[in-house]
């Protein structure tokens, strides 16, 4: 009660919001999916609402201007995260660099993953290993579908990577009417992707010297480089071949994007919590308060993306924006945004699987499948997604 009173006395300026109830706030408000009542309560509150979770007072962000202003403007006064007591409970939370305070050992950790460890060179040197992770996961899929028949993704799902994997490639383009011809792109994927991933180039491309670093290192970029041209080459074809831009298209790289813009893995990013009082949007975001952005309800902002909820991925082919890093405009966060941006993105950003040929269970068709999200710190497809693996 005396918190309740304290909050009360202490809203001066917060910016507008849901009117909150004694004691449980907005908590009753936000349903299953929050993530989509909060892209709402924007509608009718504003791109900045406040609102109370119990005793916590939560700013919300969901538009690319105040995303803009709080994350890079002030992106001192947000760089640190709240702990909640679900991830306090757990073991060595204070190691892990997305729960740490930003103090010189996070920054050092950080640099040392852009760095070090998810730099471009370091990612094409290591490409082998990766390759061969894909292929015990294939191995124990193999065995799984040997003995169950059905493998449920959503059970195996390491949150971000095969959520995202499994929203791309089985659900979207599996809509596609066009899917058959996918063949052909298929096998031009597994060709190029096998050059990329050859350990020993010199005995595959003669005149190649065997430890020859510097080669393999421009190999392995080119062929990558090429990888997206093909592609880029063949859906400028197929648009000029088909004017109406309608239904999916078949790169890899714009339907992953595409599938982060509609699906974001992280749908809220992780909470920042404000280390001083800050003014935006005329209003005041006291210190102590918990900041969401919702990187959702951005993706599907119709100010910023036509025809939002349609996946078409051709929309990033069209746009001259980078989108690699994220957007300069903040209208494309699934990998969030300022100083606390994924550092795992170079990474996400090329780990296109190839090796996996899949069947639907029998009696499913693509576009039976449900494409309702469960909310939770990742997003989750509602009913999971069970595919028999085969023929790697
Ligand atoms: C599709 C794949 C991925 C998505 C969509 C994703 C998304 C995100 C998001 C939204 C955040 C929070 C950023 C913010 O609060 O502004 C984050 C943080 C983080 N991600 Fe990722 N991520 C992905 C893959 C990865 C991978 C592959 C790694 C590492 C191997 C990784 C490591 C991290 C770490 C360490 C943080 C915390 C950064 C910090 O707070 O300093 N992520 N990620």
């Amino acid at each position: 009660i005396i918190r309740f009173f304290h909050n009360r006395h202490n809203n001066n300026n917060q910016p507008p919001g849901p009117t909150a109830l004694p004691i449980i706030g907005n908590l009753h408000q936000l349903g299953s999916k929050p993530h989509s009542t909060l892209s709402s309560l924007a509608q009718t509150h504003g791109p900045l609402i406040s609102l109370r979770f119990g005793s916590v007072t939560v700013v919300v962000a969901s538009s690319p201007a105040t995303v803009k202003l709080l994350l890079q403007k002030n992106d001192q006064s947000f760089a640190n995260r709240p702990i909640p007591d679900s991830v306090a409970a757990q073991p060595n939370v204070q190691d892990t660099l997305a729960w740490s305070p930003a103090d010189v050992p996070w920054r050092n950790r950080h640099r040392i993953c852009t760095t070090q460890i998810f730099s471009n060179q370091r990612l094409d040197l290591l490409q082998h290993l990766r390759h061969q992770k894909v292929q015990q996961l294939l191995h124990h899929l193999h065995k799984e579908a040997s003995t169950k028949t059905v493998v449920n993704i959503g059970e195996l799902a390491f949150a971000t990577m095969l959520n995202l994997v499994s929203n791309t490639v089985f659900s979207e383009d599996m809509v596609d009417p066009e899917f058959e011809t996918a063949g052909e792109l298929k096998d031009l994927v597994w060709r190029i992707m096998e050059d990329a991933g050859k350990v020993n180039l010199s005995d595959y491309f003669p005149g190649l010297k065997r430890f020859d670093l510097q080669g393999v290192r421009k190999h392995v970029r080119v062929s990558y480089v090429r990888l997206h041209e093909i592609f880029d080459d063949m859906i400028r074809k197929r648009i000029r071949k088909r004017e109406s831009l309608s239904g999916s298209t078949m790169s890899t790289r714009s339907s992953f994007r595409e599938t982060l813009r509609l699906h974001p893995p992280v749908p809220l990013l992780l909470p920042y919590i404000a280390g001083n009082d800050v003014e935006a949007n005329g209003y005041t975001i006291h210190k102590g308060t918990q900041l969401l952005i919702n990187a959702w309800s951005i993706g599907r902002n119709p100010e910023f993306w036509d025809d939002p909820l349609l996946f078409q991925p051709e929309r990033f082919l069209r746009s001259n924006i980078d989108y690699s890093k994220g957007s300069r405009d903040f209208e494309y966060i699934p990998f969030g945004a300022g100083r606390r941006i994924c550092p795992g993105l170079p990474l996400a950003n090329r780990m296109i699987i190839h090796s996996f040929e899949w069947e639907l269970p029998e009696g499913v068709t693509p576009h039976k499948l449900d494409m309702n999200e469960q909310y939770g710190i990742t997003l989750n497809k509602l009913v999971p997604l069970s595919v028999i693996p085969f023929s790697v």
